[in-house]
């Protein structure tokens, strides 16, 4: 469906509106509307459903305003920029990347400022705004910066992630975790980015809500307890060798994708199977999924492998919607790094190592009359040198040095060299961390283009029902006072039971019909004269308009089987008469 038509629609429903209106309006926010609100808390919900309840990770939420340490050591600081250009004449600012993608079609992600500016002089790209000649390119740090506290000496940045949250508390998580791996922790929540002139509504904004799963696990043990159970999955791939050769996408098994060494583990195929399995959940058709993985040149250094989900659009093309990542240790280490805090997890071996290791004794007769009370700190110290390096020092001065608070000259006869057998049960480690990144604006944007339908001189949403805003609408055949009153009573029993049931008595009852149909409600309940005497209603299917009478006592029970249980309205068959 047309982009233009859908977002006049969302916009004019009360979906999705441009913010701050009334003063002109500023690129890059959006208020998600009554019904948009309702859509993106289910989204989120179900979610929570896929990664909390079922794969079993734990939420967490972190402030959303952090102090610069943090992004000095995820790299953010220093790395987290776009290219910039802008036009001499009229100054008005673009993407570099995205101007040359726009107008060549070319695919230049990642690549260097120098590099991009050579192509926007060799394929003379002017500002499209006023034709004039556009700036060398430079790099721009897209983090929203601020002062804390009332004096304002604090650097803080408004986080353009929320995974640092994560990473940031890792200690005090490894140990709500017990100490073991592997776990996962999620947070949803907004993230920030100055986007240079966001033109693309809710693809690119500058506050958006992310829903991240920061997946902790040892670097060896890159599996899932599940796999087995998704082996014959099919995926869409669409691998950076085939782009680097200009060939399609692949359509493969999600167990051949690691046995051909196309995705690097078993662990992340699972999750691009489960962010596929999400999206289908609520609502998007799996023909517009694919997962494109990045080309050498975008992918972050430290990262092994990285998938975007992208979903096909009319208006932008494939646009990625969800990043999924194996990180490596590299945001431990360097939070280890920069904090001086041991982020490290002990992992036990399976079978414990025997190892054999020379060790320095102090000789007690020797050291104990020589050196008196101090005898006690040297032997200490003796513990942990490097026999080689005393060894070599013996052989060649015919003395060792031991430098503690002041200087003590040992010589051969007073040291013993041993070689002893020492039991390892494991050793410390950073983990990898594995991250499905969601943008759920994004996703909202898939799903409303994506179910957007158009059939026989009506318009709807086909949400899956779970989804719908608007669960049911319940509407009097004709405004007159006995319907409405039953209608309304009905109405606030559904709301009594859980339900977002909606009332509408005004206009014919197509008009209603269709309107309900415009946002999506699923179901709606029509009392008519003959409800007043046999206490029974209409129950009509938003997809397939077929209607079955019912009792109202009955109600509560079916639309819990239809929307909480996803029973099919076809079902309704056993017990009641479908008619068309
Ligand atoms: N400016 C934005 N507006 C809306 N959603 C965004 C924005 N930036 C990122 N996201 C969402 O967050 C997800 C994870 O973020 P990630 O850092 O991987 O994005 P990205 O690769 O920087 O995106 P892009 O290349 O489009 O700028 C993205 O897949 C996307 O859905």
């Amino acid at each position: 469906m047309s982009h233009e038509e859908v977002m006049k629609i969302a916009r004019k429903r009360g979906f999705l509106w441009s913010s701050f209106e009334i003063y002109s309006g500023v690129a890059g926010f959006v208020d998600y509307g009554p019904l948009g609100a309702l859509l993106k808390n289910k989204i989120m919900n179900k979610w929570r459903e896929y990664y909390i309840i079922k794969e079993g990770f734990y939420e967490m939420e972190s402030p959303t305003v952090m102090p610069e340490e943090v992004f000095k050591a995820s790299g953010h600081v220093d790395h987290f920029n776009d290219p910039m250009t802008q036009c001499k004449e009229c100054k008005e600012v673009y993407r570099a990347d995205h101007i040359i993608e726009e107008i060549t079609g070319r695919d230049v992600e990642g690549l260097e400022n120098q590099k991009l500016t050579e192509i926007i002089s060799e394929e003379k790209i002017r500002c499209p705004r006023c034709g004039g000649h556009l700036t060398h390119v430079w790099s721009y740090n897209l983090m929203f910066q601020t002062l804390i506290g009332a004096k304002g000496k604090k650097i803080g940045y408004l986080r353009p992630e929320t995974a640092q949250g994560i990473f940031t508390p890792f200690k005090r998580l490894l140990r709500f975790f017990r100490n073991k791996l592997p776990f996962g922790v999620v947070q949803l929540g907004k993230a920030y980015r100055n986007e240079i002139s966001p033109r693309q509504g809710v693809i690119r904004l500058r506050e958006f809500t992310q829903a991240e799963a920061e997946i902790f696990v040892n670097p060896k043990e890159k599996t899932h307890p599940r796999f087995h159970t998704i082996k014959t999955e099919k995926l869409r791939l669409h691998p950076a060798e085939n782009q680097e050769k200009n060939k399609k996408p692949i359509t493969i098994t999600a167990g051949e994708a690691v046995e051909k060494g196309i995705i690097s583990s078993e662990l992340l195929t699972y999750h691009l199977w489960l962010a596929k399995k999400f999206l289908v959940d609520i609502g998007i058709p799996e023909e517009v999924i694919r997962f494109r993985q990045h080309l050498p040149t975008e992918m972050a250094h430290y990262a092994i492998d990285c998938w975007d989900v992208e979903i096909k659009t009319n208006r932008y093309g494939w646009i990625e919607i969800i990043g999924i990542a194996d990180r490596t240790d590299y945001d431990l280490k360097s939070h280890s790094e920069h904090s001086k805090e041991d982020l490290k997890v002990f992992i036990e071996y399976e079978k414990p190592k025997i190892i054999k290791k020379e060790t320095i004794q102090a000789k007690m007769d020797k050291i104990g009359p020589k050196f008196k009370k101090d005898a006690a700190k040297i032997i200490k110290a003796l513990e942990g040198l490097d026999p080689k390096i005393v060894k070599k020092e013996l052989k060649e001065n015919g003395q060792f040095k031991l430098e503690l608070d002041k200087t003590y000259t040992l010589i051969e006869e007073d040291l013993e060299f041993k070689e002893v057998e020492k039991t390892i049960k494991g050793e410390r480690i950073f983990p990898h961390v594995i991250e499905p990144s969601f943008g759920i604006d994004r996703i909202i944007y898939s799903l409303l283009l994506h179910s957007y339908k158009k059939e026989e001189g009506r318009t709807y949403f086909n949400f899956p029902v779970d989804i719908a805003p608007v669960e049911v609408a319940v509407l009097p055949l004709i405004n007159k006072e006995k319907l409405v009153q039953l209608a309304l009573n009905i109405k606030e029993d559904l709301r009594n039971n859980g339900f977002i049931a909606e009332f509408d008595a005004s206009g014919t009852i197509g008009r209603r019909y269709a309107r309900i149909d415009e946002i999506g409600v699923p179901f709606a309940v029509t009392v008519d004269h003959q409800s007043l005497k046999d206490h029974n209603v209409t129950l009509r299917d938003r997809n397939t308009t077929k209607q079955v009478r019912i009792p109202i006592k009955e109600l509560t029970k079916i639309l819990e089987d239809l929307l909480k249980r996803r029973k099919k309205f076809q079902d309704l068959s056993h017990s009641y008469k479908i008619q068309n």
